[in-house]
């Protein structure tokens, strides 16, 4: 089913570490108005899409977004309003040749990514679906997800001693996803209590999760463990097991890795994942080795592949020819997917066909950065990838999204969970 935009606007908000982004509003001619918020990372990956940003030290630490804001109101209204348009990959398609880059740095990744969501949120309402059954392709059934809740943050995510970035739990093992979710947020009560205990801080990193003064990732997998158990839980698959994003290439410098005050190669990293995944019930790295380790990535998968999910994200940017290429090298066997990493929503959609037609997995993520926006929440049903990460089961902007999910899972009991 078709829209006609009527008009295309944005306005200039704050994300959830108070930097600003943008909101951006289609209405159609039928004077219907669809909105979405834009998410902004920290430790991007050098191929993403780029995010404008405006320069300008006066504003908000050097970080504005007025430029994206006024690509938006000028160049993608002017091209937008009064035009039919048949589906969103004909308007998404307007939007990449109208900003004519590789890499939407014309326009901006931020500009545009906000339109797409926005418009098909048009799509979707037009044709009476839900976002989710909006973002179903055919031939596809659609799932609950696995909520992965990042409840220790680290590196580029918090101020303290931790060079990995994110701990997750992934309450794999339990029967529903309202389930799965009262699991993350009874662990993560737990976790906050045993780190207190035992003097350490609670305060949070930006995804929610405790950042705790602990250099060792050891200490900290230590400590998860006790907390699932202190819950209730049992740690490992049949229970809540732990996924882990590194983000290594925060901290890869001049060809090693610096890990908790030891210098250490490709290989010693690969040995060290390893170990770790004997210790502790680890059951997927993201982002294990820096993005353009290419060749200790095909080591690290041929090493961790057939016991793991190894998850592709800075250096695949969710963009479906680096991932078809991955394929080809067998790079990983999972890839993150992030809606602003590349841009828009079709071509997100084609990075998740391209992930299902190779047989590897596929995250659908949050940014650091957020909106109380909840699209990807309909976008994890829809692709039926059976994975979410959204950060900690606190704060509004990363619950946004496990609420929405329970409202879906609430509203539509015979959809299955996918884990
Ligand atoms: O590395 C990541 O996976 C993301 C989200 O957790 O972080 P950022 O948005 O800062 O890139
Ligand atoms: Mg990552």
């Amino acid at each position: 089913m078709s829209i006609t935009v009527r008009s295309v606007q944005a306005l200039e908000i704050l994300d959830s570490r108070g930097r600003p982004t943008l909101a951006t509003t289609v209405t159609t001619s039928k004077g219907a108005s669809f909105r979405a918020g834009v998410p902004s990372g920290a430790s991007t990956g050098s191929g993403e899409a780029v995010e404008l940003r405006d320069r300008d030290p006066a504003r908000y630490g050097g970080a504005g977004v007025l430029t994206a804001t006024a690509n938006v109101n000028g160049a993608i209204n002017d091209a937008l309003a009064g035009q039919e348009f048949s589906d969103l990959a004909q308007l998404d398609q307007t939007l990449i040749a109208l900003d004519g880059t590789d890499n939407k740095s014309a326009l901006g990744a931020n500009a545009i990514i906000g339109v797409s969501m926005a418009a098909a949120r048009a799509f979707a309402a037009t044709a009476d679906l839900a976002l989710w059954q909006y973002l179903t392709p055919a031939g596809v059934t659609p799932a609950l997800p696995a909520p992965h809740f990042n409840v220790v943050n680290g590196g580029a995510h918090a101020p303290n001693k931790l060079d990995f970035q994110e701990f997750m739990l992934a309450p794999l093992g339990l029967p529903s996803y309202a389930e799965a979710v009262r699991a993350g947020a009874e662990v993560y009560a737990a976790l906050k209590a045993r780190l207190g205990k035992a003097g350490h801080a609670t305060g949070l990193g930006d995804e929610g999760g405790f950042a705790p003064d602990l250099d060792r990732p050891e200490e900290v997998l230590e400590t998860i463990v006790a907390a699932i158990t202190d819950a209730g839980y049992t740690p490992g698959t049949d229970g809540v097991a732990i996924a882990l994003d590194p983000a290594a290439s925060e901290f890869y410098r001049d060809g090693s890795y610096h890990v908790a005050g030891q210098t250490l190669s490709s290989d010693d990293m690969i040995g060290y994942y390893a170990s770790v995944v004997a210790q502790f019930p680890i059951w997927s790295i993201e982002d294990g080795l820096a993005e353009d380790d290419d060749d200790g990535w095909v080591r690290l998968t041929q090493t961790l592949g057939a016991k793991i999910q190894l998850v592709g994200d800075d250096n695949f940017v969710t963009n479906p020819t680096i991932i078809a290429e991955a394929v080809r090298r067998g790079v990983a066997n999972a890839a993150l997917i992030k809606v602003n990493q590349i841009g828009t929503v079709t071509e997100t959609l084609e990075a998740l066909t391209v992930c299902r037609d190779a047989g590897y997995a596929a995250m659908i993520s949050h940014r650091s950065g957020e909106t109380e926006d909840s699209f990807i929440a309909d976008l994890a049903v829809g692709s039926g990838c059976g994975q979410i990460k959204s950060g900690a089961p606190a704060r509004g902007e990363r619950v946004a999204k496990y609420n929405r999910l329970l409202e879906i899972a609430a509203q539509n009991p015979d959809l299955p969970y996918r884990r």
